[in-house]
């Protein structure tokens, strides 16, 4: 486990593949698909009830797919020859509270047959040295998410899954497990996948996001793709003096080019490059050409915001701009 006296775990690739469940009328996945890479740190996000527990339950083998399977490296966690050793998980924090961190971290050792030492160690690596003879059962929520990821680590498993590793973590802490998790991935090389509902948190830390809404992959690609729009979301502001011109080439391309009275073009779903070339070979002088700075909260806001579509069928579910999507039967496809 110690970083920096190992050639660093192997990476392992996690991917997911046709993936449904569906609990009573609740389809609470569907159909879902995505390939999660070592040495990246993978965002899973997706509004609240959008799935996403339950799939990571699903990739730890302890929800049972309907259909769909998701593999590391191939196989399916219930067929990996040394789990632990394989897959650390965070998904809930339940500890016997009058058990100290650190006994908790050793029963867990002995368990799993991991050397005891590793405990200390996982406890340094998480910051909870100070506090690892305290009675778990007094530990605020952030440090029992410490003590969970400590958990996690015990087997210095090349993957790493943690659902809401955030929650309850105060600034300083966020801030911290943020470092932490990139270094996990960038550094040790280690495959991380980790779910949040808050898209701000997540652009912060995740190299790459795989966004869903109603159970479905809604987006997946790197943090960078999703703020240029190159996937299509993007809009792009652009001034000319040659503004009734500019809105007809764009257009005649194929793109939707609005012309407002203040002169600016609002273009949706091309990037800012891909404006400037158009403008460029069509000889049309531009004055400010621009990124809507939308921010990637409004990108994830109108992609999950979409997803309401499903619940408007439902009679006593009305389309509201709730952010809580629901997936009543209706919603599949
Ligand atoms: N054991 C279960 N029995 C019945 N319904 C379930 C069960 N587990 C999940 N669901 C339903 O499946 C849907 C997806 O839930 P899930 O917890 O996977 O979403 P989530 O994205 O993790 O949400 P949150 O961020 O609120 O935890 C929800 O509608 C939920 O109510």
């Amino acid at each position: 486990m110690p970083s920096g006296t190992t050639a660093g775990p192997r990476p392992v690739r996690i991917e997911v593949a046709g993936l449904t469940k569906t609990f009573g009328s609740v389809r609470a996945v569907s159909d879902l698909g995505f390939t999660v890479e070592p040495g990246a740190v993978t965002g899973f996000l997706g509004p609240n009830g959008a799935g996403k527990t339950t799939t990571l339950r699903m990739v730890l083998g302890l929800v049972t797919p309907d259909s769909g399977r998701a593999t590391f490296d191939g196989v399916p966690y219930a067929a990996l020859p040394d789990p632990v050793r394989t897959v650390g998980a965070v998904l809930e924090t339940a500890f016997h509270p009058a058990r100290s961190g650190r006994d908790h971290l050793r029963v867990y050792c002995r368990a799993a047959g991991l050397p005891v030492a590793r405990a200390d160690e996982a406890l340094e690596r998480v910051g909870l040295s100070a506090a690892g003879r305290r009675r778990a059962g007094g530990y605020s929520l952030g440090m029992r998410q410490r003590l969970a990821l400590a958990t996690a680590l015990l087997g210095d498993p090349p993957v790493l899954v943690l659902d809401e590793p955030a929650n309850g973590l105060d600034p300083e802490g966020i801030l911290w497990l943020r470092g932490f998790l990139r270094h996990l991935a960038h550094d040790e090389g280690r495959t991380v996948l980790v779910s949040s509902h808050l898209l701000a948190e997540m652009e912060q830390t995740a190299d790459r996001v795989v966004i869903v809404g109603a159970g479905r992959l809604v987006r997946q690609g790197s943090i960078a793709e999703l703020r240029s729009g190159a996937q299509g979301a993007g809009t792009v502001l652009v001034r000319s003096p040659e503004a009734d011109r500019l809105a007809a080439v764009l257009t005649s391309g194929g793109l939707s080019a609005a012309r407002g009275d203040d002169g600016l073009v609002t273009v949706e779903g091309a990037s800012p490059a891909d404006v400037g070339a158009r403008a460029f070979a069509a000889q049309v002088e531009l004055h400010e050409l621009r990124a809507e700075s939308t921010g990637l909260e409004e990108l994830y806001f109108r992609l999950t915001a979409g997803q309401e579509q499903y619940a408007a069928g439902t009679p006593d579910q009305p389309a509201t701009t709730s952010d809580r999507p629901t997936a009543p039967e209706g919603a599949t496809r």
